[in-house]
């Protein structure tokens, strides 16, 4: 079998399991402690503009969602922002984008510092998106899918006026869409670019293109997945997309189409695109150097491709 390029995730099998989120910490409404304090009894932590910090890489499709979902919320002054040099190098993600390699808010080089303060015995992947508490300098939360609902619902307090509302009253739908997105999609990619053997690389790659297919059909009568209004699904989605004919679809090997060649998901994905908070918050440079450069096993020798042309985009 050819070797894993994150040996731990892969099955036996050649099949990519992603681990899981090691800090599930809420930031939330109903927390009992007072400004300052960490968290409550039951783990939630208070909601404090100001005083928590989102990590993201700008390649990163899992950070790109709170991004989005920040900025589509105007929580922009309530939560900072620190932006990761999207190339790892051994000792994982560091702020070498910012002056003398540290992060001003947090004071560290590297995010692995407060995941080790946080927790001593931490051995897994040092992962984007997380919060860090400024107070503290803990890891509340690498949880990522948690992360953008809590932004929805804990911060409502601290929205810009007119936000949209991401989350329907009548949730089933949407959580359906985002299980089977989640599986197929999202992470479908990476199960397709990781996969150490043929069978399993076949079962992800169909599995993804089936969807992708219901995904068209869908969008063939409506500008959103859930209808007439921009939701959390759709924020789940664009960010897979707005990568698939940059990366996925060579690098992962998600070959039978590109995006440019499903008219309805292409036209909607271009659609997110030009909407606020959406293109302003995609960066091709580091999405494609991060993933070229770093995954060693799949792109030995580092070359990044030069297209395509993202002008397509806003054309
Ligand atoms: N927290 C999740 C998802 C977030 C995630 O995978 N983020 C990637 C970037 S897209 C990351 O931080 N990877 C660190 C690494 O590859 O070492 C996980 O642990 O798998």
């Amino acid at each position: 079998m050819t070797p894993a390029q994150f040996v731990t995730e892969s099955a036996p099998s050649g099949e990519w399991k992603r681990q899981g989120n090691r800090f599930t910490g809420r930031i939330s409404r109903d927390s009992a402690s007072a400004p300052g304090e960490g968290p409550d009894e039951h783990g939630r932590w208070p909601v404090e503009p100001g005083r928590y910090r989102l990590v993201v890489s700008l390649a990163c499709p899992w950070a790109h969602r709170s991004l989005i979902v920040r900025k589509l919320l105007g929580l922009e002054d309530a939560i900072s922002l620190a932006i990761v040099d999207p190339i790892r190098d051994e000792q994982g993600w560091r702020f070498t984008l910012d002056p003398d390699g540290r992060d001003p808010v947090l004071g560290i080089s590297y995010l692995s510092e407060v995941y080790l303060a946080t927790d001593p015995q931490y051995e897994g992947r040092v992962t984007v998106p997380a919060i860090v508490d400024t107070v503290t300098g803990q890891v509340v939360t690498n949880d990522y899918p948690q992360i953008t609902l809590d932004l929805s619902t804990e911060w409502i307090d601290f929205h810009r006026p007119g936000a949209p509302d991401l989350i329907p009253a009548e949730r089933e739908e949407m959580d359906q869409l985002i299980e089977e997105i989640y599986a197929d999609v999202n992470n479908g990619v990476y199960r397709c670019g990781f996969a150490t053997t043929q069978e399993t690389y076949e079962a992800a790659y169909d599995a993804l293109f089936a969807r992708l297919d219901v995904l068209e059909q869908r969008l063939d009568d409506r500008d959103y997945l859930l209808g007439d209004s921009l939701s959390e699904v759709d924020v789940r989605l664009f960010t897979t997309l707005v990568r698939f004919d940059a990366v996925y679809h060579g690098h992962f090997k998600c070959n039978r189409n590109k995006l440019t060649e499903f008219p309805n998901l292409w036209a909607y994905a271009r659609r997110l695109y030009q909407q606020p908070g959406f293109g302003e918050t995609v960066d091709f440079d580091q999405i494609k150097r991060h993933y070229y450069l770093t995954h060693t096993t799949i792109n030995p020798n580092g070359i990044v491709p030069k297209g395509p042309d993202p002008r397509s985009w806003t054309a």
